[in-house]
């Protein structure tokens, strides 16, 4: 098909140098398959139901790292507008993508796929992702049915992100009002994935195992599993439920939390028959902001999210992965 990317050609080295082990069949057995906390967010409207969908959503923050959460005011019409629209974008010609020669008006980086600094083929992800930012969007002038779609899905990610965080500072007696004042819609992004079927799904991830460079992530994964996360050193995979939507705290939130709140590695694994898709908001701050907890004594020295970005990918062209929060610690 024309629109798949060259893997196994580009990557040819990494497949013919790759050398079998215990540890690099990646796929999850039916039993290790897991039902991570689902919160029905409807109840933080009800008085008398409030307090505990807070206390719930910050114990699974604590304990997990993941959680799901339905009633999150986000229309099953407004997800399903965004998702055909991201399957007409990864079916165009890879050289449209690559070249972006229908997205000129973009960031360089919108279009991202394998990884070109992989040096072993664990490090390879058998995926390919766009990249919004909010100004980009609005600069999509020759794809009014994507934009719409990308706009509307960010604005309504974007309030359920605020309230989420706001929830779990509460939860932790710091200042809600952070939120509010350094992340906002522009500084955070959208990014749309597709794993595609892969011929040598045993031996490559979808996406590499990773923990998220943001304060929160929300991601809509279709019916197709893949997703998985570490809990209690084993790969648990997370059973798609199409009504819900995956929330994960990611290295900044458990940064600012001390350690309290975990940014949790997760990856995707990848299929031999299937194509999957998902579609993640990252909730991120403004460049300048510093992330210094107030929770004595503190973990990590205090960093802006340009020191934190900028570290990560220094890391991931060096060593082809992100070192992460390690890098920070006191
Ligand atoms: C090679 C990598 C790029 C990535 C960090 C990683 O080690 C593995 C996952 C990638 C990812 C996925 C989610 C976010 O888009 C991202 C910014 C992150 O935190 O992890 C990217 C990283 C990246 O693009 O630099
Ligand atoms: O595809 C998924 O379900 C998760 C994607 C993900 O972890 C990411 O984009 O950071
Ligand atoms: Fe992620």
């Amino acid at each position: 098909m024309d629109y798949e990317p060259q893997f196994l050609e580009t990557y040819k080295t990494l497949v013919q140098n790759h050398v079998e082990d215990s540890s690099s069949d990646y796929s999850c057995s039916t039993e290790e398959r897991c039902d991570i906390p689902l919160i029905d967010l409807g109840r933080l409207n009800h008085d008398h139901e409030r307090d505990e969908c807070m206390k719930e959503i910050a114990e699974a923050a604590r304990e997990w790292g993941f959680f799901q959460v339905v009633n999150h005011g986000i229309s099953q019409e407004l997800l399903l507008n965004l998702q055909i629209e991201q399957k007409k974008l990864f079916y165009q010609p890879f050289l449209n993508k690559s070249a972006q020669t229908s997205f000129s008006t973009l960031s360089a980086k919108t279009y991202r796929w394998g990884n070109a600094f992989a040096t072993n083929l664990r490090q390879l992800s058998w995926s390919e992702a766009f990249h919004f930012y909010l100004t980009d969007i609005s600069r999509m002038d020759q794809h009014q049915s994507l934009r719409s779609s990308l706009e509307a899905f960010a604005t309504r990610m974007f309030t359920l992100a605020e309230r989420l965080a706001e929830i779990l500072a509460c939860k932790l007696n710091t200042k809600s009002s952070y939120f509010h004042e350094h992340c906002l819609p522009k500084t955070s992004f959208i990014r749309l994935n597709r794993y595609p079927p892969c011929p040598i799904s045993s031996k490559v991830h979808g996406l590499l195992p990773h923990s998220d460079t943001s304060f929160l992530t929300i991601v809509h994964q279709d019916q197709v599993e893949g997703l998985q996360l570490m809990k209690d050193g084993k790969w648990l995979g997370v059973k798609p439920n199409p009504y819900a939507l995956v929330v994960n705290i990611g290295d900044l939130f458990q940064a600012l939390s001390n350690g309290v709140y975990k940014s949790i590695k997760h990856r995707v694994a990848a299929a031999e028959k299937v194509e999957r898709f998902s579609m993640a908001f990252f909730y991120c701050p403004s460049d300048e902001a510093v992330i210094k907890s107030q929770i004595k004594p503190p973990m990590y020295r205090k960093f802006t999210f340009r020191d934190y970005r900028q570290q990560t990918e220094k890391d991931v062209k060096q060593f082809g992965d992100k070192v992460g929060l390690s890098r920070f610690l006191l």
